[in-house]
């Protein structure tokens, strides 16, 4: 919650973290996107994020998920499932838990927690099909990100590897997919593309300043906050493929 919050106020968003179901009628309808990230998932905490998602849908703000583990237990595989029946705008995960999704299975030995153990070229066609399946532009990060609506296909070879190495980047970056997203709601594949794209140039930039993962974080929000547009159009490398 503190990389996502963070990285989201470097790129000039504002977030706010909610959990209670009782507070999220009043709150969804006001926000320019919603971002449900089950990383931290509890029992109680699910019926919440099932309120949020649907008050979202009503009122036609895009939300976005993170089904962060959605593979590692049989409980967050049917709550990352029944979160997506609620038609998210946008799902960002790592290779791991887009296969997962797509093949609605938990506990295969090469699931072993928030960490992939594949490599993102290897849930394209996952990423595809739960794109097709579910009405949603999908994302799959990694050395090379991947975003597809389940017909165009993008690629983003932006970012270093050490950002692996730092907790929640993943996290912190659906939640700039989420703030694109709120600037121009139809253009969902874009939106995320960019974000992915602004993130990784930030964190080669950061990687310039930084001596290992801790200083790494620091310089990669300092590199998003300072960010200008020629910068970015100079470094972001997204192909159609
Ligand atoms: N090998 C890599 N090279 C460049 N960027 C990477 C690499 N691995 C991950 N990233 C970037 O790190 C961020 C987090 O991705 P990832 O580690 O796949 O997510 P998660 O933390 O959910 O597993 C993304 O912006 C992604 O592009
Ligand atoms: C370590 C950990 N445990 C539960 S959520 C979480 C963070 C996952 O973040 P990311 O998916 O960005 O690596
Ligand atoms: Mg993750």
């Amino acid at each position: 919650m503190d990389l996502a919050a963070n990285t989201l106020l470097s790129a000039g968003a504002s977030p706010a973290m909610l959990h209670s179901s009782i507070e999220s009628p009043d709150f969804t309808p006001h926000v320019h996107a919603l971002y449900i990230n089950v990383g931290t998932l509890s029992d109680n905490w699910l019926p919440a994020m099932k309120v949020a998602a649907e008050l979202a849908s009503r009122f036609n703000k895009p939300w976005i998920l993170d089904p962060v583990a959605a593979g590692a237990s049989g409980f967050r595989l049917k709550a990352c499932l029944e979160l997506i029946s609620l038609k998210p705008s946008v799902i960002r995960g790592n290779a791991s838990e887009i296969i997962a999704l797509a093949n609605a299975s938990f506990g295969s030995s090469s699931t072993k927690g928030v960490d992939s153990s594949h490599d993102s070229t290897d849930a394209v066609e996952a990423a595809k099909s739960l794109a097709n399946s579910s009405g949603a532009v999908v994302a799959v990060s990694g050395a090379v990100d991947f975003v597809t609506d389940g017909n165009r296909v993008v690629g983003v070879r932006n970012g270093v590897p050490m950002m692996q190495k730092i907790t929640a980047t993943g996290c912190a970056v659906t939640a700039l997919i989420a703030a694109f997203a709120a600037v121009d709601p139809s253009h969902a594949l874009e939106a995320t593309a960019s974000a992915l794209a602004v993130f990784g140039v930030a964190g080669e930039i950061g990687m310039e300043k930084a001596a290992g993962p801790a200083s790494l974080r620091m310089h990669l929000i300092d590199s998003l906050h300072g960010l200008d547009l020629t910068t970015v159009i100079s470094r972001v490398k997204i192909d159609t493929l």
